[in-house]
């Protein structure tokens, strides 16, 4: 593993500790794992024992890519997307069946993967892979911890709750949803934030991104549509963008594809705001630099950057992504707006609604520094650790 550490299984010595993993897709499910990953690595060597972790993955998701290289062993089983809805003819539906079909496949070759490297715990953090391999640690005996991103449990951690040991869920809120039995095994954690993304520099991003023309008298805008980008919000940040230019530099992470399309409505520009724009794609590793950088951000509000922007202690507009599972995306939102922790924008957005939103953050500092400090109250910069301890304690227990 890529981390202050170096992977060393010392499998069969009781020094070594064995942790199966489950869940992906996406980063908000990958990123978590990772980092808990991480942490459970160096707890123990600080004591001197050692780490063996079989991560269990799709061929597809974003896992498959992350856990080879950081070294973990990764295999992969079948799975299906299990799509929620009331009526029972779409339920039926070929993909339906098809998918169903395949997490039984799935559980056979997760049971059989669990059943040879006898895990001490296995760690379920969501994303439809979970359910196959959370089920075969079930059927291993297995303790069986389910941590959670958002505020409600996402479809595979509801299905897994009846077979979990524990469940780890990232806000107080989501205690009081959660069914009796469930809130008995629950503990708060918040959920684990790469150590880097809290450890940026802004005079880094400006060298690494050549932000030459940045007037570093003005407040920094990033605008993010998440990993894939956002039509939604790079339309409506468009819109007001010449506006916006005007009070603040812009980054804007507006997705691999659409970074043509962005670049020639950019260029009609005039100079001086063009100098204060940046566009891009991806931010890869600069991430951690971009959000020091960053004093206002607008985003989608995916429960991964939701708790990166927490920890950081941001001011943040949120624009969720209307169609996320269970309108989850929203939920986030709104808890954190209804506490003066961030501006959430719900309803129809447009140019206007964007601009009322974002103004008095750019033009108030006060403002702007009491929304960003009463979310670091929501970040949980420890919750990589709380996570570890919980996993420590599912075999324990
Ligand atoms: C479309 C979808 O299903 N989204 C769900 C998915 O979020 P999804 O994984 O899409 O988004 P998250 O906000 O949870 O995580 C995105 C991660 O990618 C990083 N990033 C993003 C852009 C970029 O250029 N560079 C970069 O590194 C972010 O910093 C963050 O760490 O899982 C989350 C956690 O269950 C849910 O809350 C989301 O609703």
């Amino acid at each position: 593993m890529n981390s202050a550490q170096p992977y060393a299984p010392d499998a069969g010595s009781p020094r070594c500790f064995r942790l199966a993993v489950t869940g992906g897709g996406t980063g908000g499910h990958t990123y978590p794992a990772l980092t808990a990953i991480r942490a459970l690595q160096t707890r123990l060597t600080a004591s001197g024992r050692t780490l063996e972790v079989l991560w269990i993955g799709t061929e597809e998701g974003l896992e498959a890519r992350v856990a080879p290289a950081e070294g973990i062993p990764f295999t992969a089983v079948a799975t299906g997307k299990i799509r929620r809805s009331g009526n029972p003819l779409k339920m039926a539906s070929p993909a339906n069946v098809r998918d169903m079909a395949r997490v039984p496949l799935g559980v056979a070759q997760a049971r059989k993967a669990i059943a040879g490297f006898v895990p001490d715990v296995v760690l379920a953090t969501g994303g439809y892979v979970a359910v196959p391999a959370g089920l075969a640690a079930r059927l291993c005996r297995r303790p069986l911890v389910l941590h959670e991103q958002t505020v409600r449990l996402g479809l595979a951690n509801r299905k897994l709750a009846g077979s979990a040991t524990r469940i780890a869920v990232s806000s107080e809120s989501t205690i009081p949803l959660l069914p009796e039995e469930a809130r008995r095994i629950a503990v708060v954690t918040g959920n684990p934030v790469r150590p880097e993304v809290l450890s940026g520099h802004a005079d880094k991003a400006v060298e690494a991104l050549g932000l030459w023309g940045f007037d570093r008298q003005l407040p920094t805008v990033y605008i993010t549509g998440g990993a894939q980008g956002s039509q939604q919000i790079n339309e409506v940040a468009g819109e007001v963008l010449p506006w916006l230019l005007g009070h603040a530099n812009v980054i804007h992470q507006c997705g691999p594809t659409n970074v043509d399309a962005l670049r020639q409505h950019a260029a009609a520009l005039p100079a001086d705001l063009a100098a204060r724009y940046y566009l891009t794609g991806f931010v890869g590793p600069e991430l951690p630099d971009v959000l020091a950088l960053a004093d206002v951000v607008i985003s989608r509000s995916g429960a991964g950057t939701l708790a990166e922007l927490t920890a950081l202690g941001k001011a943040a507009v949120f624009i969720p992504l209307a169609s996320s599972a269970g309108n989850e995306q929203a939920h986030n939102a709104r808890h954190l707006h209804d506490a003066g922790a961030a501006v959430a924008l719900l309803g129809e957005v447009t140019g206007t609604t964007l601009r009322n939103a974002v103004g008095p953050l750019l033009m108030e500092p006060a403002s702007r520094a009491g929304i960003a400090q009463r979310a670091r109250a929501y970040g949980k910069p420890d919750a990589a650790d709380r996570l570890v301890d919980v996993l420590l304690s599912a075999v324990s227990g």
